[in-house]
């Protein structure tokens, strides 16, 4: 399957470490969402991440994964999403984790099957940034510079601005979006319903929603027809 990241308006993400139930993972699955990424920054394991791939494989819609831990690496995904945290200050989240896994798993990388992401995490107070010891306190000059790394000295196919759990600002978000070229710009955070999604979807290339799933499921499904109005 060839998977088309740059037509993408809309995603899942779907933590391996939550309970989600068969029927919300069935109306997920069936919602018309561009793709189900699979994903999060604690707890993910080998065993809940293949759990996971088996159940959303019982439908047609994408399924990727979003790499968090070497690990939790599972063969099988339709595409495989590699975060670069720019902004991390441990730079095992930059090069270190990737090098670990590339030594190990290199050899054998179907790499069309394998993009990168430029993550820039927004929000200190989030799990990834915890994990990623990352410098949040940035200007708008700060994210449009990793913004433009991650297009031209990296040329990774996203950027994703990452504000897990708060819903980030939507000038810069559009600020951000409207100096790339080729790159897309992922939108993430703390869109909880439609309203939201409506905002996100005109500042960003695609917008991902994750908690609202596991929070209010009905609101979270109204996100996906939101974001292509
Ligand atoms: C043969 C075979 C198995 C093939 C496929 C293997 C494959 C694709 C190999 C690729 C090799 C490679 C380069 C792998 C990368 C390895 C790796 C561990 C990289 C590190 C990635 C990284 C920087 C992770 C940091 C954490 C991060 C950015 C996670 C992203 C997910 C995220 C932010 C989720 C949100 O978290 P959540 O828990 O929901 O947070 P809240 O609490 O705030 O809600
Ligand atoms: O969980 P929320 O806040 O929706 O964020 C989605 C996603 O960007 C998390 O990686
Ligand atoms: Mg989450």
């Amino acid at each position: 399957m060839h998977l088309r990241l740059d037509q993408w308006k809309h995603a899942f993400k779907l933590d391996p470490d939550r309970e989600l139930s068969d029927e919300a993972l069935e109306k997920i699955c069936l919602s018309g969402t561009d793709a189900v990424i699979v994903g999060g920054s604690t707890g993910v394991t080998f065993d809940n991440t293949v759990d996971l791939l088996a159940r959303i494989r019982r439908y047609e819609v994408p399924c990727v994964l979003e790499v968090s831990s070497r690990e939790a690496i599972v063969p099988g995904f339709d595409l495989f999403l590699i975060p670069i945290v720019l902004n991390a200050k441990n730079a095992d989240w930059i090069v270190g984790q990737q090098h670990g896994a590339i030594k190990e798993y290199g050899s054998m990388l179907d790499w069309k099957h394998v993009r990168t992401e430029g993550y820039i995490i927004m929000n200190g107070n989030s799990a990834v940034a915890q994990v990623t010891e990352a410098d949040a306190q940035l200007s708008l000059r700060d994210v449009e510079a990793y913004a433009r790394m991650a297009e031209h000295l990296f040329r990774c196919p996203v950027v994703y601005l990452e504000y897990s759990g708060m819903f980030g600002d939507m000038e810069w978000v559009r600020r951000i979006r409207g100096l790339l070229s080729e790159t897309r710009l992922f939108y993430g955070g703390g869109i909880d319903g439609p309203d939201k999604a409506r905002e996100a979807a005109q500042a960003a290339h695609t917008i991902v929603v994750g908690n609202a799933v596991y929070s209010d499921l009905e609101q979270a499904l109204a996100t996906v027809c939101a974001a292509r109005e």
